[in-house]
């Protein structure tokens, strides 16, 4: 049986690539803080699928925990056939010179320092077999840049480097690595960027059809589901009503 190690499985993508992925017969290791929707996602899938879950309850900002959470699984549980570091945020929406300095902390120990500690770890899991599939989660904010998107930007182009960098360093193994750089997908991550904002993160999405979870769980599906000798190092995947990164941030 294979296994998949999704980041960020209680919500929008991750939680869209734990079925999918279960749906396909794999077991998952799933991680995310929050306990009992965590427990809530694994028993659903469990109970539908057949499948076991391992749900790994850590911020992923945590490498020590996390660590020790990730390396105390059964042996075979380690052999991860697909890792996706999909956890991920943004918060505020705000010019540079209005950004708060503990939201571009959050981010960049989420988006950048999250996904590099979850990689350290399974990489080398991955290694140690000769054999796996890292899909790195990134951002259109990892290809272009947006009014007040800054720090949330940086992060996603840090991403699209990373994702580069992994694929040259991990090749030697036969390790395959795929960036999928998503436009608007409608999930909790509008209502995340704005503390709670319901109506704000809504209007993010008004007057366009935004892609949904599902699609990027279906295009990382795609992905993965190549033969051998094909690696798609980066996709890049948009609603059709939205041609650019820019966010219209109506109020
Ligand atoms: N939605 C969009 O428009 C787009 C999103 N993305 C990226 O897609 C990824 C998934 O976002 P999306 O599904 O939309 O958003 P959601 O907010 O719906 O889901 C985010 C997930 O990440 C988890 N998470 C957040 N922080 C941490 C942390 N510190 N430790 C562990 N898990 C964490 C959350 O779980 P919990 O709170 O339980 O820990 C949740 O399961 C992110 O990397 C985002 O940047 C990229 C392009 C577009
Ligand atoms: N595409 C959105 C999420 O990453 C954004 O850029 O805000």
């Amino acid at each position: 049986m294979k296994t998949a190690l999704i980041t960020g499985a209680t919500s929008g993508i991750g939680a869209a690539c734990a079925h999918l992925f279960a749906a396909q017969g794999y077991r998952l290791i799933l991680v995310a803080r929050r306990a009992e929707l965590l427990a809530e996602r694994a028993r659903h899938l469990e109970d539908k699928y057949g499948i076991e879950v391992k749900k790994i309850v850590q911020d992923i900002r945590d490498f020590e925990n996390l660590s020790y959470a990730l390396e105390t699984l059964p042996a075979e549980w380690k052999k991860v056939d697909v890792l996706i570091n999909n956890a991920g945020l943004s918060q505020g929406l705000d010019p540079i010179h209005k950004g708060s300095i503990s939201d571009w902390d959050t981010m960049i120990d989420t988006n950048i320092k999250g996904l590099l500690y979850s990689t350290k770890i399974v990489s080398n899991w991955m290694v140690a077999e000769k054999r796996g599939h890292i899909i790195n989660i990134g951002s259109i904010a990892g290809k272009e840049v947006y009014p007040n998107g800054n720090v949330y930007c940086a992060t996603k182009h840090a991403v699209d480097a990373l994702n580069k960098s992994m694929r040259i360093d991990l090749l030697p193994y036969g390790i395959k690595v795929s960036a999928i750089h998503p436009g608007m997908v409608e999930t909790e991550f509008s209502k995340v960027r704005f503390k709670g904002d319901e109506n704000r993160a809504k209007k993010v999405y008004d007057g366009l059809e935004p892609l949904i979870a599902d699609d990027i769980a279906e295009a990382i599906w795609f992905i993965v589901s190549r033969p051998p000798h094909v690696n798609i190092n980066d996709m890049l995947i948009m609603p059709t009503a939205q041609a650019t990164g820019t966010i219209i941030d109506r109020k």
